[in-house]
């Protein structure tokens, strides 16, 4: 049961009083000043010496927030910049006309402007269509390539983890059922009521696009031609509603997405004739030859407009526009990864629709479409990877080397190699463990006394760990249990719980699930790549080594793998790691706990000591702009200093990328022993980059 067994041996014989219990509730009751934090480097410094050890300014109170209403608070700046690029961008697309209409071998002019104006299909006659020629619209739709900045990078990476929590909020919503396995409708008990709406249960992805698109929150919601800022060519979508929730390709089914009707009254695209496609989405990538690509119209459900006596599917007419206007087309292929079961949708890049032709052999008008890829545009791989964190110039300067097999020595469910080249450098000094050691001289609480569910813990009405997350269980099932958001506090089942290791309230429990490597750097030591896809909200992995007091450290200062527990400083505000939202700990600890005690007695601090003894967790770098957050979890006992470390995904993480969290330092708080501020260049290659680890 994870960490618990290293939990459970005979040092567990402290039961959490009541003493602790006032403890607690007296942390989270009162209104408490941001306070010193002491870091067991500064424990030797005098008092006046010690740097504050935590941001600035940081705020020693939040309130839990709604999720919806503080994403949308959060976006309302995003959206604002937004709508200004987009002004921008449709100023450059006015630019994007050429007189090529020799191209067009099926319709004449006259038979466009015989078009049903129908539903969202509605064509405005051709004119003026002669400045540009398609070299000049190659280069506009290639310049917007190069201006990927930071910035839009990140709003992208935003946009993607407001969709990625409304859909864990979306697939808990759907995965709650009572004791008899009946699906329950969770606005019936639960106190986010407004949060999650009645009605019939829908796929929990087509929830999250909806509740974007309802908050505005979608990035991109004017369709664009061409590029769109933050996209790279080669970048993955997990699926198609990730395209939707960035406006990349707005229709989660259709294959083409087109501009219709309402962009005929946008004076910035007069000139051009309607439907437009913008983007197109290849089922198979099979159907590609190099860089053309043969596409066959699906037709399907799409509107179908009448182009003499001839039923033609909407979108199909909306491709034949882009190749009269030389209109640029987004094309994603869509294929199977062989890191995981689930398809995968890569960015090809910008293609001209070169010609058409009816296919033979079809009753009803099918046509095929030959897509040429624009130049200029980066190639992609076989298997195109996403470097978000720009490591793909470090290039291996030796044959790979196997260092070792198995550091785990066959302690995890994984094998975890390590990798060497660059060096000659090999591992030494470290044992391997899966759990955390408890020292001897440290007495761990007795385990909490537990749920009486049997099985797997479903209601969490009933549930007595789902009451301490606010009548909520913080996993879903999906893609084998994800943590809905980050919270300052997670409890799980455990020891004395009734229900079993499959207990979706275990999660953190379960050990390593993904294949991980450890690989030297040139500049950073040893560090972490997952090989596996691992999407947001998933465990990693534990950070394990020798739970300590920290005023008990030698040498904390050349020490590079302690771990201080900072659960407690957190939810305090004393310095440490960012407040998270969600909180549920308020509800556990003034329900559970009695009233406030010495706050002295709260002082003493624990950390996990990964020097000697540790898992692969002790590899893993820091990084400013990280792929992976903390989480504090509570599985046997109830003590928040000793709360377990865990590492999650914080976005979903591409196969091949190394993992990182982010080590939480503030500038200028570890100092020497002499009481000299400690500097650490921090080389995490990230557009965020801070400069300075500490
Ligand atoms: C917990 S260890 C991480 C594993 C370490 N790289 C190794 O070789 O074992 C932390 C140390 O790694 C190095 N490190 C981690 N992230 C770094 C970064 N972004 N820039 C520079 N050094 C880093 C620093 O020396 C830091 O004290």
């Amino acid at each position: 049961m994870g960490s618990d067994k290293s939990l459970c041996n005979g040092t567990l014989d402290v039961s959490v009083t009541k003493k602790f219990g006032q403890r607690v509730q007296k942390m989270v009751s009162e209104e408490t000043p941001v306070k010193k934090r002491c870091s067991p480097r500064l424990r030797k410094i005098p008092d006046g010496k010690r740097p504050f050890y935590g941001p600035p300014g940081k705020a020693s109170k939040q309130h839990p927030v709604d999720f919806i209403s503080c994403d949308a608070a959060k976006l309302e700046s995003l959206i604002e910049l937004h709508e200004k690029d987009a002004v921008a961008d449709r100023g450059s697309a006015r630019n994007i006309k050429c007189s090529r209409t020799s191209c067009l071998p099926k319709f004449s002019e006259d038979e466009v402007s015989t078009l049903d104006a129908s539903d969202s299909c509605v064509t405005r006659k051709s004119i003026g269509l002669k400045t540009s020629d398609l070299a000049t619209t190659e280069k506009k739709s290639l310049d917007s390539y190069v201006a990927h900045s930071r910035h839009d990078k990140a709003r992208v990476k935003k946009a993607l983890r407001i969709y990625n929590k409304y859909y864990l909020h979306f697939s808990q919503e759907q995965g709650i059922f009572d004791n008899d396995g009946k699906r329950l409708a969770k606005h019936l008990y639960l106190k986010k009521e407004g949060v999650c709406e009645k009605g019939s249960i829908k796929r929990p992805d087509l929830k999250a696009i909806s509740k974007m698109l309802e908050y505005n929150e979608v990035l991109y919601p004017t369709k664009r031609i061409g590029h769109l800022p933050g996209i790279d060519v080669g970048y993955q979508f997990y699926s198609r509603a990730e395209m939707v929730a960035l406006g990349f390709h707005s229709h989660w089914l259709n294959d083409i997405d087109y501009m219709g009707e309402s962009y005929v009254k946008m004076e910035e695209l007069k000139g051009y004739t309607f439907p437009l496609a913008v983007a197109l989405v290849l089922s198979d990538s099979g159907q590609c030859e190099g860089d053309d690509i043969v596409y066959t119209a699906q037709g399907g459900n799409d509107v179908m407009v009448n182009i003499h006596q001839q039923q033609i599917p909407c979108a199909d007419f909306a491709l034949k526009n882009s190749m009269e206007h030389c209109i640029p087309v987004r094309v994603v292929g869509g294929h199977t990864s062989e890191h995981q079961s689930s398809r995968l949708y890569t960015y090809q890049g910008l293609y001209k629709v070169s010609e058409c032709w009816p296919a033979e052999g079809s009753n009803t008008v099918v046509y095929k479409y030959l897509l040429k890829r624009l130049q200029g545009q980066p190639y992609l791989t076989t298997n195109q990877v996403q470097y978000s964190n720009g490591r793909s110039t470090r290039v291996p300067v030796k044959a790979p080397k196997l260092v070792c097999l198995d550091i785990t020595e066959g302690q995890e469910d994984v094998c975890i190699p390590v990798i060497n080249t660059i060096d000659d450098t090999i591992i030494t000094g470290f044992t391997y463990t899966r759990y955390n050691k408890v020292l001897s001289s440290l007495r761990l609480p007795a385990n909490a006394e537990g749920c009486e569910c049997k099985g797997n813990c479903t209601d969490a009405r009933t549930c007595a760990c789902a009451k301490l997350n606010g009548f909520d269980f913080p996993y879903v099932r999906s893609s084998g249990g994800r943590l809905i958001e980050a919270k300052d506090v997670v409890f799980e089942c455990g020891p004395n719980c009734g229900c079993g290791p499959t207990c979706i309230n275990r999660i953190s429990q379960r050990g390593i699930q993904y294949q991980l490597e450890v690989f030297r750097t040139s500049d950073r030591g040893w560090a972490v790549k997952t090989k596996d896809f691992i999407p947001c909200g998933a465990p990693v992995c534990e950070y394990v080594g020798e739970l300590r007091r920290t005023n008990e450290l030698d040498n904390a200062a050349d020490n590079d793998y302690i771990f201080e527990i900072d659960c407690w400083q957190t939810i305090k505000g004393i310095g440490g790691r960012e407040r998270r939202l969600g909180d549920v700990s308020e509800s556990f600890l003034s329900n559970q706990l009695g009233e406030a005690e010495d706050e002295d007695e709260a002082e003493a601090e624990f950390c996990v000591d990964a020097g000697r003894v540790g898992n692969v967790a002790r590899f893993i770098n820091h990084s400013c702009d990280p792929n992976l957050f903390v989480q504090c979890v509570l599985s046997s006992h109830r003590h928040l200093k000793l709360a377990r470390i865990l590492l999650f995904a914080s976005d979903d993480i591409h196969p091949m990328q190394e993992l990182t969290y982010d080590y939480g330092y503030a500038l200028d708080s570890v100092v020497d022993n002499n009481g000299t501020v400690r500097t650490l260049p921090c080389h995490c290659g990230t557009s965020e980059c801070r400069n300075r680890l500490y």
